[in-house]
């Protein structure tokens, strides 16, 4: 018993040390345990801040996206109305220029004179070369391209003109020149341009031109197309063309469906003043493609009616009407201007060419309108209260662009040969005339203190010349020194240069201050 006690006693105490130490290494475990909640703890607290946040944001995102998207909105609606007052502003600004432009285009114009006379001498062409009378009498002046001189029995003479092409000069050369005139017709502008001088003197080639090489009439529809296409969206416009002829007082409509229809000028029953010519076919153009449609087709009708289309072509005015038609859909405004580019029939002297029976009656048709376009100018030129636009259909067709703001340029065309010398001297006597008729408001007072200063210049003798081929009217010559002078040397008066610079830096000051202004 006492042994099985003391075994007793024994495995009791080895138990109690097992369980001792057993419960150390609890309590050594409960401590490391301990030890990491505890730095656990913060990295919860962390977590649980971290969530509590994220949870917040959440249930805040849709409050700041509403909020954030207003904002953007906001900005953007600030953004597109800055954009559209900048726009605004560029757009007066635009259209503050535009009319600036406009209004130096047409002191430029003015200043330069509504009509301005152009001169181009035709080359001596191929054929011509060989012929005992195709001396060339024509020379120009290297320092001044107003001026041509040409040489009649034995003198030389000095004609004064706006300025003169030379035989070297090119159709686009040419077309330069005239192309601002083209343009004031969107302007809402009337514009003439007519080709002047004797059969054979190149008027056709510098209206019409040749296919590979195209005139006047060509590239202004083109130039009027990439300048109306320039002013897209805000301005539309609308391009018509029309083509007639006169031929013995006779107005044809060239592209209508009987071109041996007569037309006939009629006022128009609205009370508006303006004429209109009932059954005029119209064509609107878009392209070079209509453009040559519609030429082809006023070719083929001109043809038709007559037996040599060559011969006809010299004995008629061609016309080719251009109108214009703009509509600005921001402002509402309204434009038309009409461009008439003129291919006047030849006006050789009568006498010369001998003409009998039916020639006579052309030749005496054509004398009679060229002799009323003189008479309209002449009207003009005197500022008369009456100006005969009905004496002939030329006139009377082209009285709303010969009159009034309208703008008019005449080229006149000259032969270099002997043989056309008479021709070539009154064509450019006539155009002297011409030159000095003022259509619109001008500075007509400085222009004839300074053509009396030019006829009293000593350098010039007054010499008698064949009259005109077509003697339009008696115009009074106030350029008399410089129309069919003879100069023994070869010193230039420089008057109306003067007048030519003078009134370009008027011109030219005017821009600056514009540019300045703006
Ligand atoms: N600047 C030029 N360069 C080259 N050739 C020209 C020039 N001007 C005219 N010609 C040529 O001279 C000839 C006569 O010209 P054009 O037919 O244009 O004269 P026109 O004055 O219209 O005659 P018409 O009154 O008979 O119609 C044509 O063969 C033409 O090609």
């Amino acid at each position: 018993m006492q042994s099985l006690e003391e075994e007793k006693n024994r495995v009791i105490e080895e138990a109690f040390i097992r369980a001792e130490s057993e419960m150390k290494a609890v309590h050594e475990n409960l401590a490391g345990v301990r030890m990491n909640l505890l730095t656990l703890q913060p990295a919860l607290r962390t977590l649980t801040c971290d969530y509590n946040c994220l949870k917040r944001q959440v249930q805040d995102f849709p409050y700041m996206l509403e909020k954030a998207i207003a904002e953007a909105k906001q900005e953007i609606c600030q953004v597109i109305g800055e954009v559209s007052n900048a726009n605004q502003e560029l757009l007066r600004k635009y259209k503050r220029e535009m009319n600036l432009r406009k209004k130096c285009h047409n002191e430029l114009v003015r200043l330069k004179g509504n009509i301005r006379v152009l001169c181009r001498v035709r080359p001596i062409c191929a054929g011509e070369t060989d012929a005992a009378d195709t001396k060339n009498i024509v020379t120009f002046d290297s320092d001044d391209d107003a001026v041509l001189y040409l040489s009649n029995k034995g003198k030389l003479m000095t004609f004064e003109l706006d300025k003169v092409f030379s035989t070297q000069a090119t159709q686009e050369e040419v077309f330069q020149e005239v192309q601002s005139l083209v343009t004031s017709c969107i302007d809402g502008f009337n514009v003439c341009i007519f080709a002047y001088g004797q059969t054979g003197s190149g008027k056709t080639y510098t209206m019409e031109g040749i296919p590979e090489d195209p005139g006047i009439n060509q590239r202004a529809l083109r130039l009027l197309f990439s300048e109306v296409s320039e002013k897209k969206p805000d301005w539309d416009y609308k391009i018509t063309v029309s083509m007639v002829e006169i031929y013995n007082e006779t107005l044809r409509n060239l592209l209508g469906d009987n071109p041996n229809e007569k037309l006939d000028i009629k006022m128009c029953p609205d009370g508006s003043g303006q004429l209109y010519v009932p059954g005029l076919t119209e064509f609107a153009v878009e392209s070079v493609e209509d453009i040559n449609k519609v030429f082809d087709l006023g070719h083929m009708n001109r043809a038709t009616a007559c037996t040599n289309l060559n011969e006809h072509s010299s004995r008629s005015h061609a016309l080719l009407i251009i109108t214009v038609a703009g509509f600005n859909s921001s402002t509402g405004h309204r434009t038309s201007g009409k461009l008439n580019l003129v291919d006047l029939a030849g006006s050789e002297r009568i006498a010369k060419s001998g003409a009998e029976g039916s020639r006579l009656r052309e030749a005496q048709c054509i004398n009679k309108s060229l002799s009323a376009l003189g008479d309209v100018i002449n009207s003009l030129r005197s500022k008369h209260s009456h100006v005969p636009f009905r004496n002939s259909r030329l006139t009377y067709l082209l009285q709303d662009s010969l009159s009034g703001d309208s703008k008019t340029l005449m080229m006149v065309q000259v032969s270099p040969l002997e043989n056309n010398v008479s021709e070539s001297v009154c064509s450019l006597k006539f155009a002297q005339r011409v030159r000095t008729v003022e259509i619109g408001p001008s500075s007509s007072s400085r222009r004839q203190a300074e053509n009396s200063s030019t006829s009293s210049s000593p350098t010039h003798d007054s010499v008698e010349l064949d009259s005109p081929p077509v003697t339009p009217v008696p115009l009074p010559i106030s350029r008399a020194s410089s129309a069919g002078s003879t100069l023994s040397s070869t010193s230039k008066t420089p008057t109306t240069r003067r007048r030519s610079h003078s009134q370009l830096s008027t011109a030219l000051l005017l821009i600056g201050w514009a540019a300045l202004w703006w």
